[in-house]
């Protein structure tokens, strides 16, 4: 079985290669002819996975990509050719939860705010917002939820209209799919309109698909005014994303939110799961097996710490700044796709484990930590 997989999907041999032979590709660069005899092809975001890919291939028996977001994939085209897809979601959901909490610590850190006295909207309430809001809602930040297909659908929960949160909300992060039409479609969701709606110094966040925000209209708001504060990890027309708004980015990174060890490894494993389901196989491996020890991971918390000293915790296992600052540095002499290859070791905060005889440590188990 021949299984084609992009170079940027780790452990690929721990898991498939009992399985078939194995051949990587650079995911921007898959051609028709490279497709044109894999049994499997597996890949990333940065793939087309369409007709046009697949014209010359007439063995293929399972696509599976390694991401939550499936914009890329034309799922109707595969279902007509009876070709078995899977996704992997929930993936990477702690992973972008993480990123989030980490930017607006540091915003909070730069700003000398409390994140405890703001209210924070999460629009799009799926795996990463609905993970999002139980990590706030664990350490007792205010949230208003915004996500109308789940409201539509009768989901129990204390919604709110986007309207709403963009005039209520101090921040306002993006967790939705890219949708490109119909009632909920989300491209362009914060359009000009909306972005010159907004009052000055809300801060905005992205870190789902780049289209989701025109970024026109915000580059054109940010040149007039500069009163928005904006974190971004996903630009529209990636890698070739608008330079000029960087200046105004206060954290800019390179679609690198879900990219933690285990968020890509788990990736990697729901589809090796997905695939073995499809053939009958028992899977035999687990994550944990493939991941390096962490570098810390012990932690005891004295009976003073208190939660005002929570952002000093999550930037000790993950800094955005630092993703923020490989960016800039090194935008020019890398380009984009090369630092998102070349991702520097992250970990999630499950990898620390806290004790310590704090009053606090069961909320932030709740938030993540091991304890
Ligand atoms: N920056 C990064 O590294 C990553 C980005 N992503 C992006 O994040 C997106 C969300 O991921 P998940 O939470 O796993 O997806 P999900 O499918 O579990 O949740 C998305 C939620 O958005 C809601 N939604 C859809 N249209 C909406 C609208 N118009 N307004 C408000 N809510 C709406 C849906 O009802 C759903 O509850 C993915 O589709 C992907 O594009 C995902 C992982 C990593
Ligand atoms: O899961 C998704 O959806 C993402 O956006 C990934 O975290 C990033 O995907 P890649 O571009 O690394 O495939």
């Amino acid at each position: 079985m021949k299984i084609l997989a992009d170079q940027n999907m780790p452990l690929v041999d721990a898991f498939f290669a009992p399985l078939g032979e194995i051949e990587r590709f650079d995911g921007r660069a898959l051609t028709p002819e490279m497709v044109k005899d894999a049994d499997v092809l597996l890949t990333r975001s940065v793939t087309q996975v369409n007709a046009n890919l697949l014209a010359q291939n007439t063995s293929l028996k399972f696509v599976g990509t390694a991401t939550i977001g499936v914009d890329h994939i034309d799922q109707d085209y595969l279902a007509e050719r009876q070709v078995p897809f899977a996704s992997a979601p929930g993936c990477n959901a702690v992973a972008v939860a993480e990123y989030v909490l980490s930017a607006v610590f540091a915003l909070a850190q730069e700003q000398h705010f409390s994140l405890f006295d703001k209210t924070i909207a999460i629009v799009g309430v799926g795996n990463i917002g609905q993970c999002l809001a139980d990590k706030l809602g664990a350490i007792g930040v205010k949230t208003l939820l915004v996500d109308p297909p789940r409201q539509a659908r009768g989901d129990m929960g204390d919604w709110h209209s986007l309207e709403t949160a963009l005039a209520e909300a101090d921040i306002i992060t993006f967790h939705v799919p890219l949708v490109k039409d119909g009632e909920h479609c989300t491209y362009h969701l914060l359009d000009k309109q909306r972005i010159d709606a907004l009052a000055e110094g809300k801060i905005l966040i992205n870190a789902s698909r780049g289209d989701v925000i025109d970024n026109q209209a915000l580059l054109a708001r940010q040149q007039a005014e500069d009163d928005l504060c904006l974190v971004l990890d996903v630009w529209e027309n990636e890698p070739d994303i608008l330079e000029e708004l960087l200046p105004y980015v206060e954290l800019a990174t390179a679609h690198i939110a879900g990219h933690t060890l285990e968020g890509k490894g788990r990736g990697t494993l729901m589809l090796y799961q997905a695939l073995c389901q499809h053939l009958n196989i028992e899977p035999s491996s687990d994550l944990t097996q493939h991941l390096p020890t962490p570098s810390l991971t012990q932690l005891t918390l004295s009976e003073s710490w208190s939660k005002e000293e929570l952002g000093a915790l999550v930037h000790l296992i993950y800094d955005v700044r630092r993703d923020d600052a490989i960016l800039r540095a090194q935008l020019h002499s890398h380009g984009f796709d090369l630092l998102r290859k070349t991702y520097p070791v992250r970990r999630e905060l499950s990898t620390l484990t806290l004790s310590g005889n704090n009053p606090y440590l069961s909320a932030l188990a709740a938030f993540g930590f091991s304890i």
